[in-house]
């Protein structure tokens, strides 16, 4: 089977400062991946070049066998590369439906039919169990939902790649245990990379996990690998974390 996404000593500086290392990564279809490490090790900077967000100061990025290096954000999404950020980014003044609309006529432009579009968006509410508030103002929603309409606004996209930075964070415990179920039912369609602080969602989901710290990738493994591995205990999984 061949990755769908490589990068190749991919690295960027702000100033002095180089937040992605040369990082060396394959992701394969279906995967659900793991970005773990301590604050500021590079992890948002490190999917914001996958997703064309930043420019790389160095290296190459594939993706399903394309080099998409140098194409713009836009043009990812269009190949199938979706994402949502740790800060809440939906349309508090439109409802519901209209954030999930926005986002599908914003990116793609493959001349869908109003009905086609219409089915994608009510698929991706009710996938993230939002059906019932579409018309709901997402000002009006909990943080909750707001969070899972990201999701959905992702999930609409019908994306190959869902990257998802920081998902859990704010969430209660049942809404948690809702987001989990939810991400192994993306990955039966669609490969997910997703950042998470929350170890026992990393543990409970991740088929593998990739452990940054200072810009560099310095171990990836199987949960259990990782769970073992002393680098990272002593970089990450200090007895403070788990
Ligand atoms: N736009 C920017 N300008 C300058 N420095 C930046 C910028 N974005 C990130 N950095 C710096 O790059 C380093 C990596 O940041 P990044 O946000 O990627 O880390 P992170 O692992 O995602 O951290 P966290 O877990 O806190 O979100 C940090 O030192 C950060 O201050």
């Amino acid at each position: 089977m061949t990755p769908l996404l490589t990068t190749t000593g991919l690295s960027r500086d702000f100033g002095g400062l180089r937040a992605v290392d040369g990082a060396n990564f394959s992701l394969m279809p279906g995967e659900i991946r793991a970005v773990i490490g301590p604050n500021g090790a590079g992890k948002t900077t490190f999917v914001s070049l996958v997703c064309g967000r930043i420019q790389p100061s160095a290296g190459t990025i594939m993706f399903a066998g394309a080099d998409i290096t140098d194409l713009p954000a836009y043009k990812r999404v269009r190949l199938g590369i979706a994402y949502t950020f740790q800060v809440t980014s939906v349309f508090a003044n439109l409802s519901a439906y209209d954030n999930v609309t926005l986002s599908v006529q914003r990116t793609l432009t493959d001349g869908r039919s109003r009905g086609a579009v219409h089915a994608g968006v009510m698929e991706a509410l009710s996938r993230t169990g939002l059906a019932d508030r579409a018309g709901m103002l997402a000002g009006q929603l909990s943080y909750g939902h707001q969070r899972l309409l990201e999701i959905a606004m992702g999930l609409a996209l019908a994306p190959r790649l869902l990257i998802l930075d920081e998902p859990t964070q704010g969430l209660s415990d049942g809404e948690i245990e809702g987001f989990v179920a939810l991400v192994r039912e993306i990955a039966r369609d669609a490969t997910v990379l997703i950042i998470e602080h929350n170890m026992p969602v990393v543990m409970q989901l991740a088929h593998r996990i990739t452990v940054f710290d200072a810009g560099k990738i310095i171990a990836e493994g199987s949960p259990a690998e990782i769970r073992a591995n002393e680098q990272v205990q002593e970089a990450y999984l200090g007895a403070a974390h788990v």
